[in-house]
């Protein structure tokens, strides 16, 4: 069993503190889902829980590890990020690229082999572009980018899956097809953290849904404790209701125009 965990977590920019006292857990096999409103601090908790700032106040633990403890060779084995940046701007085909992230498993002495090749076939697979195998990044649409990001996470095979907005490029079957994924790897055992901006990806994905609130309050509890049509049209400013679909049998939100 893994863990990441966070106690009293905090950030700061400058003087005030974006995040303030955040206390969040996922374990193996769980996906917890972040919302929140635009700037009030998703991508900032993020960097934090993946170990691009260091700079947090409190703690992030990797089971009993102190997150800004662990060396980033380490952390590669155990953590993989998807950042919000889709914009990649490298010549290197799709599979060069993906076989990077396969680096931190060797030595610099040591080439990428054919298990390497096969797991980055794999992956290509099952992100849907293998008809973009050879392309280069910089070749690729927005949202081709953004598969190809999370392809490169995948190839890490972490125990944590860190992922900021991964569906905001992808059209309705990517977005479907992500995530399954998210479901794939969770019942494998990963543990799943991902910012959206829709809180029907929560209804269908998430174990846990983390809400950052105005107030600078971080709530965490089951999808049934958190997601209310009063709780979003709260955290969004904005009035949102709720109806059950048959065909989904499910909650399935929305907005009203006024
Ligand atoms: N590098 C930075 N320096 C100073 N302030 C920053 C920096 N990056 C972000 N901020 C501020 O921190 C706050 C949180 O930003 P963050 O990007 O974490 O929000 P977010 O919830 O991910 O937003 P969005 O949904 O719009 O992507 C915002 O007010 C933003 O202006």
């Amino acid at each position: 069993m893994f863990s990441l965990t966070t106690n009293n977590l905090s950030f700061a920019y400058k003087d005030l503190n974006t995040i303030d006292h955040v206390n969040l857990q996922v374990k193996s096999g769980e996906v917890l889902v972040i919302l929140g409103p635009n700037g009030i601090g998703k991508s900032t908790l993020i960097n934090c829980l993946s170990g691009v700032f260091s700079k947090y106040q409190g703690s992030i633990k990797l089971d009993n590890e102190e997150l800004k403890q662990i060396g980033s060779k380490e952390l590669s084995h155990k953590l993989a990020l998807v950042s919000q940046r889709v914009n990649i701007n490298t010549n290197l085909s799709l599979f060069d690229y993906l076989l990077l992230g396969r680096s931190a498993f060797h030595s610099i002495f040591s080439q990428p082999n054919k298990d390497d090749e096969k797991l980055v076939d794999q992956v290509i697979s099952r992100i849907g572009l293998e008809n973009l195998k050879s392309t280069s990044l910089q070749n690729m649409s927005g949202g081709q980018k953004q598969l190809a990001n999370i392809g490169r996470a995948l190839v890490q095979e972490p125990k944590i899956l860190i992922m900021d907005e991964p569906t905001s490029a992808l059209d309705y079957k990517n977005q479907v097809n992500v995530l399954k994924l998210v479901k794939t790897f969770s019942n494998q055992g990963i543990a799943i953290v991902m910012s959206t901006h829709d809180p029907n990806q929560a209804t269908m994905v998430a174990d846990s849904v983390g809400l950052l609130v105005n107030n600078k309050t971080y709530r965490q509890g089951s999808t049934e404790e958190i997601l209310s049509d009063k709780s979003l049209s709260e955290l969004y400013q904005t009035p949102i209701i709720s109806t059950f679909n048959e065909d989904l049998q499910r909650n399935v939100f929305g907005i009203e125009m006024g």
